[in-house]
């Protein structure tokens, strides 16, 4: 009867659910070994070890089929039936699955070891993303250097990829229809699950455009003043390369000659961080201390000696930072090539963030151990760095010196974060827009890098530094496409992060709204254990309840919403509309004169 096989379901899941533990330790060890020692033979063990586990969870998966669980009284019971009842990749039949397995590993390998010739010295061809290419787009001020790192860069990490990707796309397709979904779009967004994730990621574009618009208006008239009219135009898009980073995402490299306000001291952490001989430890150990101020999980002893947080010299690794769960309940790691600067000292606040969320989630089932959603996890770490990048707070340790805040530096102060959580937005909404039309057969192998420039000039307001051909495969060059990374989950990220932050400084007494005293900007929960009490709740849910469940915990609010981000940023998009009135810079931008299709 009913009753017997909800008993026999729940001891079935419990077993199962400690298999799938033991079997993910396997997968993560196969892939730690791989990722941070790329060899044909560490990549025929990993790719051995993934067709492996595929069997022995395809095998599970046809057990659970013999359970009636959508029947089940016991939420939690049905939820974790539910998500066992989703095989994944491994529902194709194992040479199309090796195949797969295939396609993405030499992408990603690509990727990780492609190297450029260096621009001044031609027949110094061993620059690598991390740290020499992404240096050059921190420091160079030389449009023709920095066409020429993007054009390289863009030739050997994308282009390349482009067989491999096409023959991923197809697979993962067909996978995703195994999975009974239409294609991967809507797997994709089914981790959301809500039925209106594409109509939300739009609505929260239309709340937060008029702020892009203004900050890239204002950025454009800066650059244009610097480099002239013939490189960036009046009313045009902005040139891609031009913006301190190789895909545009972030601007926070520009901002030593963009600021609003330029004769106010500038606060440059990167320097004062070399000034004080930090190095990437110290970083690590700073982020520690903070999530432990805040009465949360210390880093177990296996994090320390686990992790990679320096790129070897003696081999190549995959170095874009990642956060890994072994699902063991003690062995947590971190693989990053840190350099010492403000960038990598918020990166490392990211990659912990992801370390506290397994820390705070390890007694759930294993089926459970994961965000709310993809956006909660990449979300915590961005939150505690909200704080940390507060004047108020790089003041507290010692990494800004003088005094309190005036209108002028909370300007530059905004100006400063906007350059970097506002600007990402149409960056990371275009990315997955681009792979949905992709998934979806919209966009086809010919269309790629129209379709991908098309977003590009659209939502985001910039071009090419040259015209591009349907020959490149400029979407490649960006870390997720080439690793097979959903990219929706940092959108998500950049707007709840907001809601997160506010909801924690108003705990923490940090931030009363209407009290000018106790602004948003201002905000730092440092060793506040009530707002960490109240993170904590929310990261120990795990993916144990549907995300609005864990949104509520923590906010109050059950939607992700825009106004947290809007509340932030207000005084900064007042300054920035004043500003262009007063230079009469035209807002938006007219479609790029660029050839890219
Ligand atoms: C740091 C990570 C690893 Se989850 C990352 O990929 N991020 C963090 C911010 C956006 C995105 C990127 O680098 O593109
Ligand atoms: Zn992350």
């Amino acid at each position: 009867d009913l009753e017997a096989s909800e008993q026999e379901g729940r001891e079935y899941i419990i077993h199962l659910d400690k298999m799938a533990g033991i079997r993910k330790n396997k997968a993560s060890l196969a892939e730690w070994a791989y990722t941070s020692n790329i060899t044909e033979e560490n990549e025929v063990k990993r790719i051995q070890v993934q067709l492996e586990l595929s069997k022995q969870e395809k095998q599970a998966w046809e057990e659970t089929k013999m359970y009636r669980w959508q029947d089940f009284q016991d939420f939690s019971l049905r939820r974790m039936f539910k998500k066992y009842s989703q095989l994944g990749v491994s529902a194709l039949p194992d040479e199309k699955y090796k195949l797969l397995m295939q396609c993405v590993s030499g992408m990603e390998s690509n990727y990780a070891t492609s190297k450029i010739c260096d621009y001044k010295n031609a027949t110094k061809c061993d620059l690598a993303l991390e740290p020499d290419i992404t240096e050059i787009f921190a420091k160079s001020q030389d449009p023709e250097e920095l066409k020429h790192a993007w054009l390289e860069w863009h030739n050997t990490a994308g282009s390349r990829a482009r067989n491999n990707f096409t023959q991923y796309v197809e697979l993962d397709n067909e996978a995703a229809k195994l999975n009974g979904f239409k294609d991967v779009a809507e797997w994709w967004q089914s981790e959301y699950e809500v039925p209106d994730f594409e109509q939300q990621l739009a609505k929260l574009w239309e709340d937060v455009k008029p702020l892009y618009q203004q900050l890239h208006a204002y950025v454009r008239k800066r650059l244009r003043d610097k480099y002239g009219e013939n490189i960036v135009s009046a009313k045009g898009p902005i040139p891609a390369h031009l913006l301190g980073n190789m895909w545009a995402q972030t601007w926070n490299n520009i901002e030593s000659f963009t600021r609003p306000y330029p004769d106010k001291k500038e606060i440059d952490i990167t320097k004062a961080m070399k000034d004080q001989n930090y190095t990437p430890l110290k970083m690590f150990q700073m982020s520690d201390e903070f999530f432990r101020s805040l009465n949360l999980t210390a880093m177990p002893e296996k994090f320390w000696n686990n992790s990679i947080i320096e790129k070897p010299t003696d081999r190549e690794i995959v170095c874009h930072a990642s956060a890994w769960d072994f699902y063991d309940g003690e062995d947590f790691r971190i693989k990053q090539c840190s350099t010492v600067d403000y960038e990598y000292f918020q990166t490392t606040h990211h990659e912990m963030g992801h370390i506290q969320y397994f820390l705070q989630y390890k007694h759930q089932p294993v089926v459970f151990r994961d965000g709310a959603n993809p956006g909660f996890h990449e979300a915590v770490g961005d939150t505690i760095a909200l704080s940390v990048s507060s004047p108020k707070h790089l003041r507290r340790v010692g990494l800004v010196s003088g005094d309190a805040e005036d209108e002028q530096t909370e300007i530059n102060q905004l100006y400063k974060m906007g350059i970097d959580k506002i600007v990402f937005l149409p960056f990371a909404y275009t990315l997955d827009l681009f792979r949905y039309g992709v998934f979806r057969g919209t966009t086809s192998a010919d269309d790629y890098n129209c379709h991908y420039w098309r977003l590009r000039d659209a939502l985001q307001g910039v071009e090419p530094p040259v015209p591009r051909s349907k020959d490149d495969f400029d979407a490649a060059a960006k870390y997720h496409v080439s690793a097979d990374v959903e990219y929706a989950r940092y959108y998500v990220s950049f707007i709840i992060q907001f809601q997160f932050h506010r909801a924690l400084c108003q705990l923490a007494g940090e931030y009363v709204p209407e009290d000018l005293t106790k602004k948003l900007v201002d905000c730092d929960i440092y060793q506040s254990v009530n707002a960490g009490n109240a993170l904590s709740n929310m990261l120990k849910m795990g993916s144990s309840k549907p995300w609005p469940d864990a949104m509520e915990a923590l906010t109050g609010q059950r939607a992700m919403r825009a106004d947290g981000l809007l509340e932030y940023f207000r005084p900064l998009h007042e300054w920035l509309q004043a500003e262009n009135q007063r230079t009469g810079e035209f807002i938006g931008w007219e479609p790029s004169k660029i050839q890219y299709c």
